[in-house]
């Protein structure tokens, strides 16, 4: 049985070789923060360096800013920042735009690099925006989308992959945590002669993705959960250096022009990822997410990695404890950095448990989740939670009435 005391807890609190990184984060007193999967804890660098991007460089600088500054080239150089986080070479990723533009204007950019071939897979279970794209981008492209639950894409992709330009998966299923076979897609997808999209909202900053190892194609994701860039952090965008010559997307935009200040009429792409540039970019939240960065250069994706499963391990076996359902895959390889917990009751539960500090989120119909962010959850976190939850499920404490009305965002 593994051991959930407390005092266990703080014992590998005490030996956790990211325990150090906690104090870079400014997290409220009195609160369990397990919602960085959905918006990151504040990183202790961005007021700072919001607040000399605010007064210096706006105030000040103005428009020399652009020069100055160089806000012209934060795009590439926090993509670069980014790059080694999900385990790119330089020159392949650029930051820029929500996740939603970017996964539109790349599934157009896949369906244009494969002519002749109109299906885009995917995922029943997708993300909603990721799934309303697509089929708006098939009404656009005269596509089809086809699908498929990721569990069975290769085999599909295998069987009859000869019209399937794109498949476009997420790396981990926002409801359950489940992690998805990345390689094993990507290689079925290459094999078939398509394309891959990956949208890795809940593993950047989490889960090693190896980007380069694995020759993906796409990736986007967003920089708001796990990388702490702060609400409305725009997305980036992986673009493998092998297909960047190719890449044609559907945004053109001023920013992707390779001359942009000679204001040609004509679009002339850049070159390199400097095409997946579109227009002006959110600089504010672009130069938080900069300093929010930074904490990544002083550890490794592996040792996140092996925290964040200790965590998510720790807390699956509280709840196995308290007599709980655990929707999230026990295999290592199978989880992401988040447990999910199905009850019938899951919104006033979560909703008391917000009351006593302990901040998660729910999804329908009835998925309590829990997301552990290893730069700044500690293991007495994990088993604090656990006691509020077994304290609230075992008292009915969620029963009171106050907890049965939903806010908007949960
Ligand atoms: C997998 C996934 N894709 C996309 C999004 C959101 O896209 P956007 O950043 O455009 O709101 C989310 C979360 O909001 C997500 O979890
Ligand atoms: N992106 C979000 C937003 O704009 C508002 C509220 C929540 C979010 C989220 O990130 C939700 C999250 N992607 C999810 O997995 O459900």
């Amino acid at each position: 049985m593994p051991d959930t005391s407390r005092a266990h807890a703080l014992e590998l609190d005490a030996r956790d070789p990211l325990a150090g990184l906690r104090k870079r984060f400014r997290l409220p007193a009195g609160v369990i923060y397990l919602d960085g999967n959905s918006l990151g804890a504040l990183p202790d660098d961005v007021p700072g360096a919001l607040d000399d991007v605010v007064r210096q460089q706006w105030g000040v600088g103005l428009i020399r800013s652009w020069n100055d500054a160089d806000w012209w080239n934060a795009p590439t150089r926090v993509g670069a920042a980014i790059a080694p986080v999900i385990g790119a070479a330089p020159d392949q990723v650029v930051c820029g735009d929500s996740t939603s533009v970017q996964l539109f204007n790349t599934m157009i950019a896949a369906l244009r690099m494969r002519p002749g071939r109109n299906v885009i897979l995917t995922d029943p279970a997708t993300f909603p925006t990721d799934a309303y794209l697509a089929d708006s981008v098939a009404r656009l492209c005269n596509a089809e989308v086809r699908r498929v639950p990721a569990a069975e894409a290769a085999a599909v992709l295998a069987a009859d992959g000869a019209d399937i330009a794109l498949a476009a998966y997420n790396h981990v299923d926002y409801r359950t945590g489940e992690l998805r076979d990345l390689a094993g897609i990507t290689a079925a997808a290459h094999a078939a002669g398509a394309l891959v999209l990956w949208d890795v909202c809940h593993t950047a900053g989490a889960v090693p993705i190896d980007a380069d190892a694995h020759d993906l194609d796409f990736v986007v994701g967003c920089s708001y959960k796990y990388l702490s860039g702060g609400p409305g952090a725009p997305a980036f965008l992986y673009v493998a250096r092998r297909l960047q010559q190719d890449f044609d997307p559907a945004l053109t935009g001023w920013h992707g022009h390779a001359e942009p200040f000679a204001m040609e009429s004509g679009y002339r792409p850049a070159d390199g990822i400097s095409r997946g540039r579109i227009g002006s970019p959110p600089l504010l939240n672009m130069l938080a997410l900069e300093a929010a960065l930074g904490v990544f250069a002083e550890t490794d994706m592996a040792a996140v990695r092996a925290k964040s499963l200790a965590l998510t391990d720790l807390f699956i076996a509280c709840a196995d404890e308290l007599g709980l359902e655990v929707a999230t895959p026990r295999e290592h390889a199978l989880r992401g950095s988040q447990v999910a917990v199905r009850h019938d009751a899951a919104h006033p539960i979560m909703a008391a448990l917000i009351d006593r500090g302990v901040i998660g989120d729910v999804r329908p119909p009835d998925i309590l989740r829990f997301g552990f962010n290893a730069l700044y959850v500690s293991y007495a976190d994990v088993v604090d939670a656990a006691a509020v939850l077994g304290d609230i499920v075992a008292t009915g404490a969620h029963l009171d009435p106050k907890y049965a009305v939903r806010s908007t965002v949960t």
